[in-house]
């Protein structure tokens, strides 16, 4: 796995947020146009040609494979190529997850056109993306934990559109976190969410 560290301060981190955010955000519109324009055939292909000279660009300079994820030495973590939360990872939402003390983990987004699946609704897989985000962060929010099973009960279709999910921890067993959840539209829960999330064994195991 790619932990690295960043030595940057918050200065430095807070300048390329502002530089990467809005490339990443002009991404992802580019991606709902590509799905809902219907300008002419030229056009089409003019912007194509456009894309095409953009992404050679950013080409011109990369990094191999994924980003990774990466900590300041304040051990703030940059993982800015995660697909459900990452700052440059246009696919990404992106989700901001937010908690309470009470141990509540939720999360509103709108998905939009690039996340369809049955008509006007959103993908399975999205949504079980979108839960175990949430989820495993809520398990992690102690200590690492990865996903072991997610399950998922879809009750009725997640319309496109502004969404919400919750989850907290059910119970711990040892390296074992139960978390449960929900997604939920303005008409009440449309997916049930739980998951067994995994921690690393303990140096006696
Ligand atoms: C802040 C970050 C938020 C991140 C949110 C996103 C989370 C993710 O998407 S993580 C990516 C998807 N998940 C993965 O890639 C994990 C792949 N699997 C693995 O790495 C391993 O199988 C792992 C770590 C889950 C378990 O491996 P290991 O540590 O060897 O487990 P092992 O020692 O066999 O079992 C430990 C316990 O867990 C249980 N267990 C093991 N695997 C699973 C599983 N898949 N499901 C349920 N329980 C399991 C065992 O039964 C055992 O229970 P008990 O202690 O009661 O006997």
């Amino acid at each position: 796995m790619k932990f690295t560290r960043e030595d940057i301060d918050t200065q430095e981190l807070d300048r390329r947020r502002a530089l990467y955010g809005p490339l990443t955000a002009a991404v992802r519109d580019l991606v709902d146009a590509t799905i809902r324009t219907e300008v002419d055939e030229a056009v089409i292909r003019e912007v194509q040609a456009t894309v095409v000279a953009a992404t050679a660009k950013l080409r011109a300079e990369q990094i191999d494979g994924g980003f990774g994820m990466r900590f300041t030495a304040d051990g703030e973590s940059i993982a800015w190529g995660n697909a459900g939360i990452g700052l440059r990872n246009a696919i990404a939402p992106p989700l901001v997850i937010v908690s309470d003390d009470a141990g509540l983990h939720w999360t509103e987004v709108t998905l939009g056109a690039a996340y369809e699946g049955p008509p006007g609704l959103v993908h399975g897989g999205i949504c079980a993306l979108v839960m175990d985000h949430l989820l495993g962060t809520t398990a992690s929010s102690i200590e690492p934990r990865f996903t072991g099973t997610l399950t998922l009960r879809y009750r009725r279709g997640t319309p496109l559109g502004p969404l919400r999910a919750e989850a907290r921890i059910d119970r711990n067993e040892g390296r074992k976190t139960v978390v449960v959840g929900t997604l939920s539209d303005a008409d009440g829960v449309t997916v049930e969410a739980e998951g067994i999330f995994i921690g690393p064994p303990t140096p006696t195991e």
